[in-house]
């Protein structure tokens, strides 16, 4: 095992390094210093910390990343389907420290990609930071110079606090650090992602090099959009929120081209500005924009410091709505109003007929924070290092909306399922993307195993029996699970799902579940513990 590139550590943070100095070159390969011999004397302390050491080691998930880049092949347990060739991307903010300065939310970190390369049953590694300008700056001066999630650069004076506000409006002043998502375009460019535009950046899915900015080249000014945008072999669909005048932009790009070309606009129904879109779902005719009461908030934004619910208010008398457009002609063909949500993951959706064929609705289907905005605050880097012990992690379920085509005013929203068969956790869901738009019935997710402060298990659930199958290993922490089909398969859920899990030890695996059973084939061991991350995608071998 060796590093290619480590980072200078400058205090000891739990059992890793909670000070990351992003400019440095001292190596660091190896957890944990010689034992201590205990003599009586030294025995309570040395228990203590000893539990001290197990509780943090704990905290791998939530610890920045100990070195800028490694990679390396691993020992396989088990075996991996030597029909299995390609890369397992992943993406997550990964580094939450400048010098001694420690951020506060999980959103705010600086992207680390983590690639699993499978090659007839070999399993190789890497990881690497994502050169942003964000984080290339954060590197050069030892200080945060761009607005992440919930982080603002502190200003000397009045008026370079005021020249931030200014290039605020300009875009100039937010980040670029994708640390949300990574997706495969149909020509072949992979970009990591996240909700800033600007924060759009093609990598290298094998070296992991960061190549350059996406840039778009059309004249679309906002400086928003969604996380996730729909990607297939034909498309890339996104919303993009408009603020001023609030609605939702919905655009189409081509394979091979940088420009987005609009399908359709959606004006809001309610509230003074447009609801979070972190995700959305389509069918095969129609985009799907959600309109959460959870709204961005111009005044927020503006704010040096954190609000409650950051960028965003809950403005629970403005509704909730779902809005239906079409593909082909962009026209709206349903508009409804739903209960009160909560969601930042939509999970699939399709459309219903009737026994002549008709389309008669939408089904939607997400992850549902029972319209409580809690969740946020759980995510918080603190919160997520200090649990006690207590069921903290609010309940989640899949939401599933019903939305009629038949000019209906209201559509409908409750649990698909009985949410204690996933332990009332969910999110961080996928599914067999050969049903994108298409009904469909398994949906792959974190659930929960209570008590707990975090997902904490791996759940496959069957929508049609609605009963889940559920994987747990006490102490760990998985990250989405993400499923990757067997070539040729005829049955939805023929293939195996990837996660990487930050275990009780403070170490890593990638694990390997069969599709069908939902049990583990393979696990492979990392060289050290790494963060958490969000989300994934599969770049096949060509
Ligand atoms: C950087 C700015 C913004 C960024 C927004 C970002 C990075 C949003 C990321 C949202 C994510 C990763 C949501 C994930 C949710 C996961 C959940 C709920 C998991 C639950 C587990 O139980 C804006 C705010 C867009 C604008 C200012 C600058
Ligand atoms: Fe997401």
């Amino acid at each position: 095992m060796d590093s290619l590139i480590s980072l200078s550590i400058a205090k000891n943070y739990g059992c890793f390094p909670s000070r990351i100095a992003i400019c440095g070159d001292v190596r660091v390969l190896s957890g944990f210093q010689k034992p201590m011999v205990a003599t009586k004397k030294t025995r309570t302390t040395i228990v203590n910390v000893a539990s001290n050491m197990v509780d943090e080691r704990r905290l791998v998930a939530w610890t920045s990343v100990r070195q800028e880049r490694w990679e390396g092949e691993l020992v396989v347990e088990g075996e991996i389907p030597k029909w299995l060739n390609g890369t397992y991307l992943r993406n997550g903010p990964g580094l939450w420290h400048l010098g001694d300065y420690g951020f506060r939310h999980l959103f705010d970190g600086y992207a680390t990609l983590v690639r699993l390369n499978f090659h007839h049953g070999r399993l190789v590694m890497g990881h690497r930071q994502i050169e942003s300008n964000a984080y290339k700056a954060a590197k050069k001066s030892n200080k945060l110079c761009y607005r992440e999630f919930s982080e603002v650069p502190k200003h000397d004076n009045f008026l370079t606090y005021i020249g931030d506000l200014a290039s605020l409006f300009s875009g100039a002043s937010l980040t670029d650090n994708a640390n949300t998502g990574v997706v495969k375009l149909a020509d072949g460019r992979v970009v990591c992602l996240t909700e800033t535009i600007k924060g759009s950046i093609v990598v290298d899915p094998d070296s992991l090099d960061t190549i350059e900015k996406f840039e778009y080249s059309d004249s679309w000014s906002g400086l928003i959009h969604s996380a996730h945008p729909i990607v297939t072999d034909t498309e890339f669909i996104t919303l993009l929120p408009d603020l001023l005048n609030p609605g939702y932009m919905v655009v189409r790009m081509y394979p091979g081209t940088n420009e987005r070309k609009v399908i359709g606009r959606v004006d809001c129904r309610g509230g003074p500005s447009p609801g979070w879109v972190h995700s959305f779902p389509v069918t095969e005719h129609y985009v799907i924009v959600p309109e959460m009461p959870l709204r961005y908030c111009a005044q927020n934004l503006l704010k040096a410091e954190p609000t409650p619910l950051y960028k965003f208010r809950w403005y629970p008398e403005s509704k909730g709505f779902m809005h239906v457009m079409c593909k082909a002609s962009g026209k709206i063909v349903a508009s409804v109003e739903v209960p009160l949500f909560v969601t930042f993951h939509f999970i699939n959706a399709y459309e219903e007929k009737d026994e002549d064929g008709r389309i008669t609705g939408v089904i939607a289907d997400c992850c549902e924070h029972n319209a409580d905005t809690t969740i946020l605050d759980n995510l918080r880097l603190q919160n997520l290092r200090s649990w006690s012990g207590e069921d903290v992690l609010p309940d989640a379920r899949v939401g599933r909306f019903r939305i009629p085509l038949d000019g209906s005013k209201n559509g409908e929203l409750f649990a698909a399922l009985n949410p204690d068969e996933h332990g009332r956790g969910m999110d961080m869901c996928s599914i067999n993307p050969n049903f994108l738009g298409k009904q469909y019935r398994y949906a792959y997710a974190c659930g929960a195993q209570r008590p707990c402060n975090f997902p904490n298990t791996l759940t496959k659930i069957d929508l049609v029996d609605r009963k889940a199958k559920n994987w747990y290993d006490e102490g760990a922490v998985p990250s989405e699970p993400y499923f990757v089909a067997r070539p040729g398969a005829t049955k939805e859920d023929d293939g195996v799902v990837i996660s990487m899990i930050s275990d009780k030890n403070g170490e890593g695996y990638a694990l390997i579940l069969d599709g069908t059973t939902f049990e583990e084939i393979a696990r492979a061991k990392f060289p050290y513990g790494l963060p958490y991350g969000l989300h994934g995608c599969w770049v096949p071998k060509n």
